[in-house]
């Protein structure tokens, strides 16, 4: 049995196509990146795994469950792209409704919090924070019950270089599944091992980063190599 398994998905908003006949199998505890232009599809690929909106054609499977089932929803952690936590909650409470919630232990809360350089900021409203700092909770938020499949839209948003490599460490310890969506090849290199590319809609390349790595001309930046998949569908 498949993490996550897409076969032929489509999705349309009205007359856009955002993915056309999407087809992947994700291994559990694999790591994958998602990479793709703005526009591609990246985060309605992730909104859809995670059960916040249906494709219209095809079919979505996680665990061999439906992605909005309680059975899934026990499991995932997502972080949306440009996460707002709920603005009128305090940090501190934003992250005991979401325990409360997931059935965790508060003494995980405050381990989050040192980590993330958040104590401080504990009694603050989420709408006082600063853009980087919400994003930290809304981190937070996504992993406090340990998830086993992880859903990450551009993570790393807003973060200062420090909390970037807390970030990047955290995720990196975590037990789970993970799909994550970026922009920056070098933090989709460290967290992934596997890389998923689609563009207008569609994929176009699919397989290991080592493989990915390995066809650009000698030296060829990653960037280059990924940038030329994009535009022109050529790996060479
Ligand atoms: N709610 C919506 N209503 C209408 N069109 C939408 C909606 N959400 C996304 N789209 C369109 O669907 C396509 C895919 O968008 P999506 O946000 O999934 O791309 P993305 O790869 O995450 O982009 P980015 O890297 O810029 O965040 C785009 O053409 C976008 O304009």
């Amino acid at each position: 049995m498949f993490c996550i398994s897409v076969k032929d998905l489509t999705k349309r908003y009205g007359n856009v196509i955002a993915l056309y006949n999407v087809t992947f199998n994700i291994e559990c505890n694999e790591k994958w990146a998602l990479l793709g232009p703005n526009g591609a599809g990246k985060s309605t690929m992730l909104k859809i795994l995670a059960g916040l909106i249906k494709p219209d054609k095809g079919e979505v499977r996680i665990m061999d469950k439906d992605p909005s089932s309680p059975e899934v929803r026990k499991i995932l952690g997502y972080l949306p792209e440009d996460a707002d936590p709920f603005p009128g909650l305090s940090v501190i409470d934003n992250l005991k409704f979401v325990a409360s919630l997931r059935d965790v232990d508060e003494s995980k809360i405050y381990d989050l919090l040192d980590l993330l350089d958040l104590r401080q900021y504990m009694n603050y409203k989420a709408s006082t924070l600063s853009r980087g700092n919400r994003q930290k909770l809304a981190i937070a938020m996504a992993i406090l019950h340990n998830p086993s499949l992880l859903l990450l839209d551009e993570p790393l948003n807003y973060l200062d270089i420090p909390s970037q490599e807390t970030v990047i460490d955290l995720f990196s310890r975590l037990n789970s599944t993970l799909l994550v969506s970026t922009h920056i090849l070098s933090v989709a290199d460290r967290l992934a091992t596997k890389v998923l590319i689609i563009s207008n809609g569609t994929i176009r390349w699919i397989g290991d980063f080592s493989l990915l790595r390995s066809m650009g001309k000698e030296d060829e930046p990653i960037e280059r190599i990924v940038a030329r998949i994009i535009k022109e569908g050529k790996v060479f």
